[in-house]
């Protein structure tokens, strides 16, 4: 411990840093929040947070992003994001689940232990049930094996401790069904053979992407921060492999843009910089605003909503928390290719941008749903306490 003048510095300073801090009501306001929680656990160097964004379809689900954001702002604002996200996510996949999402403040490859994931398990597990998580970028599911030893509030453990495994197997999937559905509409066939598909980020769900588009026919090229992941699918697959650098993949003379990695990439600067006919990736919030899917539509570009192309994952888990199916997740994954299509030509006949289409259908369901759930189901005399979900 430093001394009481160092201390009585270091409290001006933070409270300065927290004078510049965006009022989280604020925030909360703006995007329809329920709940936020902040977790810090000095002895592992966690520091996490939960933002529950909306449980009218049921307890709010969502994966556990680790990332070293720079500031706490840069973190709260992409959980704010993520967790709005999964709601639409969950409306569209018809799962009876909200939105919600966790993210922790470190370098995967650095700070994680396993110590730091029971103290996340502690923590969600004081949620009681009111949020599930599982992996998404910067953790795997082995990371949740620790987390799970505290409270079950943990999904997409591995197949070896229960789990349904990793979910960015179905994302991959669902992501590739969105592909040979916008096909369909573009060009057809709902063949990829042949095509171009610039791949940005080959982590979990991008690799397994690439594998699936290579054996299909089509050809990739990929761009990483980590050189050496491009590099191995170079040798894998040379004929069918090209690198790009990763400050210009979105520019790649392609059929199809996929966002593997994170959120923000069509944006103002990005958006007249792209060559393909269509985007579909697993990315979170590759609109970096509403706006942008506008600007997509108006320029031609195809643009497959993330939150229904990418609900692979979440499909798994929702179905691992009510007893996992392996065949029921794939059949529901695969029917993202319908719904595609369904969005897409309702964007042409309504002359909307997909993602204006996409959110109409989920605002219709979770009205219907919350309308619903106003209904009481019975009474019941020994709790003497109304009974039923809503
Ligand atoms: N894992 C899952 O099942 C799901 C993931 N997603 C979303 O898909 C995206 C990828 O997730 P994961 O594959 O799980 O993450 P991951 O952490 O396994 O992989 C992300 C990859 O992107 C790379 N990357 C980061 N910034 C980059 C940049 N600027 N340019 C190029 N590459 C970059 C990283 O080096 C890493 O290889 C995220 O937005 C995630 O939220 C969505 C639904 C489910
Ligand atoms: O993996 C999960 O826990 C749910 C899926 C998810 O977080 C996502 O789709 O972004």
């Amino acid at each position: 411990m430093g001394s009481l003048k160092m201390d009585h510095l270091e409290l001006k300073e933070k409270r300065a840093e927290i004078a510049q801090m965006r009022d989280v009501f604020a925030l909360m306001e703006e995007h329809g929040h329920e709940q936020v929680v902040f977790c810090r656990h000095a002895r592992t160097g966690l520091k996490a947070i939960v933002a529950i964004h909306n449980t009218t379809l049921g307890p709010a689900i969502g994966g556990c992003r680790m990332i070293p954001y720079e500031t706490t702002d840069e973190a709260l604002e992409d959980v704010l994001r993520l967790s709005k996200g999964m709601t639409y996510k969950c409306g569209l996949a018809d799962v009876d689940f909200g939105g919600g999402k966790m993210v922790i403040i470190g370098d995967p490859a650095e700070d994680k232990s396993p110590e730091m994931f029971r103290a996340v398990g502690r923590f969600v597990g004081g949620l009681n049930g009111r949020f599930f998580t599982g992996t998404d970028m910067g953790t795997e599911p082995e990371d949740f094996i620790h987390a799970a030893r505290e409270s079950a509030s943990f999904v997409g453990l591995p197949q070896s401790h229960g789990g349904s495994g990793d979910t960015s197997i179905p994302t991959a999937l669902g992501v590739l069904q969105g592909m040979r559905a916008i096909a369909t509409h573009l060009w057809g066939t709902s063949s990829l053979a042949g095509k171009k598909v610039a791949v940005q980020g080959i982590g979990k769900v991008g690799s397994k992407l690439v594998e699936m588009l290579l054996e299909e026919g089509a050809s990739v090229v990929v761009a990483d921060l980590c050189e050496e992941r491009c590099a191995e699918w170079k040798q894998r697959a040379p004929e069918q492999v090209e690198i790009s650098q990763v400050d210009v993949i979105h520019q790649v003379d392609c059929d199809i843009f996929a966002p593997c990695a994170r959120g923000g990439i069509i944006n103002d600067r990005t958006l007249d910089e792209l060559q393909c006919r269509a985007v579909v990736g697993s990315a979170n919030n590759q609109l970096e605003a509403d706006r942008h899917g506008d600007l997509l539509h108006a320029r031609g570009i195809l643009y497959a909503p993330d939150y229904l192309v990418n609900a692979g994952g979440l499909i798994q888990v929702a179905d691992e928390l009510e007893g996992y199916q392996a065949e029921r997740v794939l059949a529901k994954t695969k029917a993202i290719y319908d719904m595609v299509l369904e969005i897409c030509e309702r964007s042409k006949r309504e002359n909307i941008p997909t993602c204006r289409a996409a959110d109409r259908i989920v605002v219709e369901r979770m009205e219907n749903i919350a309308d619903l759930r106003r209904m009481i189901l019975g009474y019941d005399r020994n709790q003497n306490r109304k009974v039923g979900r809503g």
